[in-house]
């Protein structure tokens, strides 16, 4: 039994008694170990518990102020990898933040890496979902700053798709600097990042985000740069390089790269013969992130007639496309248990036990 918080729609956080059956490891990143399996308690419910930690000036903040929590505890979308629970825990004196997540049992770069492939039909609904995910992102004023297929979780039987790992996010609000070049994995770097630009807005998620639809489409990453220079070279391969207009606007200095002739999405791959897919990329790939659609405008683009269909379409698996119609709404109510009513005392008292209890498995303990 673990003391932690719930999260009420209201953002405001309350105390809970939390229980799991046997969790089994079924991911892991630099900072994290994640474990999937059955919640017991408060709720019977498969989910993905993210133990993670951290090495810099948020190590010793209290879990309720960890940014990950704070970021997601603002945020409720079905094409998200929901926060439903949190708590903490001590390891080798480190505090271990515990995320109880939305679960989902396929992670797409790993399918990728199986060699599946996607067909059209379901690269789309794919799409809309990541699409109507980063669309209620912005309406939050979020952006993810970290889209790629590993951070992409899916049921691929039912064809479903959530968002995860937001451990880069940030709020616009802030007005923190984005640190260029060095955020967002680089095949999925946007232009402005790669030339030095430190805004978040986000159009940066956009750029990400097409980059991933274009993996479902294609089957092969789209831009694989091999170190900065390049990626931006095989980008400039694509758009041409960026005129002056679009450098004034990005507040930036020219690229030193070599000049080239806009070569075209169309151009790069031929098997896309699909016209819509090519207007929705040529929309969201622009190298002036204020010319790029957003996610809310993408999603009413032709591209997605075909999911919205009535009656539903059965996919290659026979199975129907499912119910999407309230994913393009941007404000979604939190399905919580009981709410116990949580006054500051509570809610201190549960993180003060949170914090003394010990490791959940113990790995954590090992790992710096
Ligand atoms: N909700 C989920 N359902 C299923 N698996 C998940 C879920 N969330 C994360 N995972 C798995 O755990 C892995 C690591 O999770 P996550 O990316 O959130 O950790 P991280 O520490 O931020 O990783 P990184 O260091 O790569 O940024 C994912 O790549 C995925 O395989």
């Amino acid at each position: 039994m673990w003391s932690g918080f719930g999260i009420k729609d209201s953002g405001e956080f309350y105390p809970v008694s939390l229980q799991f059956g046997g969790l089994q490891r079924c991911g892991s990143g630099r900072f994290s170990n994640v474990y999937c399996g059955p919640m017991t308690s408060p709720i019977h419910k498969e989910i993905a518990l993210k133990n993670a930690w951290s090495d810099t000036e948020t190590r010793h903040l209290p879990t309720t102020q960890y940014p990950e929590i704070q970021i997601l505890s603002k945020i409720f979308h079905p094409a998200i990898s929901n926060l439903l629970y949190f708590y903490s825990m001590n390891a080798n004196e480190k505090t271990v933040h515990c995320l109880v997540l939305d679960y989902m049992p396929n992670e797409m770069a790993r399918l990728r890496d199986q060699g599946v492939k996607f067909d059209i039909l379901d690269a789309k609904l794919f799409t809309f979902q990541l699409f109507s995910a980063i669309g209620h992102l912005a309406s939050k004023n979020i952006v993810h700053m970290d889209i790629k297929p590993q951070n992409v979780v899916m049921d691929r039987a039912k064809g479903l798709l959530k968002l995860a790992d937001f451990g880069n996010a940030r709020r616009l609000e802030t007005n923190e600097k984005t640190g260029g070049s060095y955020q967002v994995t680089r095949f999925y770097r946007p232009p402005e990042l790669l030339f030095g630009c430190e805004k978040f807005t986000p159009a940066i998620d956009i750029w990400s985000a097409t980059c991933v639809a274009f993996e479902l489409f294609a089957n092969r990453i789209l831009f694989k740069g091999k170190d900065t220079k390049d990626q931006i070279t095989l980008i400039i391969g694509v758009f041409g390089y960026p005129t002056d207009e679009d450098i004034k606007s990005i507040g930036v200095k020219r690229p030193r790269v070599a000049r080239k002739e806009a070569r075209g999405i169309e151009t790069f791959t031929s098997k896309m013969l699909d016209s819509d897919i090519y207007e929705f990329m040529k929309s969201t790939l622009k190298i002036d992130p204020k010319k790029r659609k957003s996610a809310v405008d993408v999603l009413k683009m032709p591209i997605f007639d075909v999911i919205k269909a009535v009656p539903r379409k059965k996919r290659s698996n026979g199975i129907e496309i499912p119910d999407l119609i309230r994913y393009t709404e941007m404000n979604h109510k939190r399905e919580t248990e009981v709410e116990p009513a949580a006054d500051i005392e509570t809610t201190e008292k549960a993180e003060k036990e949170s914090k003394s209890s010990s490791s959940h498995s113990g790995e954590e303990d090992n790992r710096k």
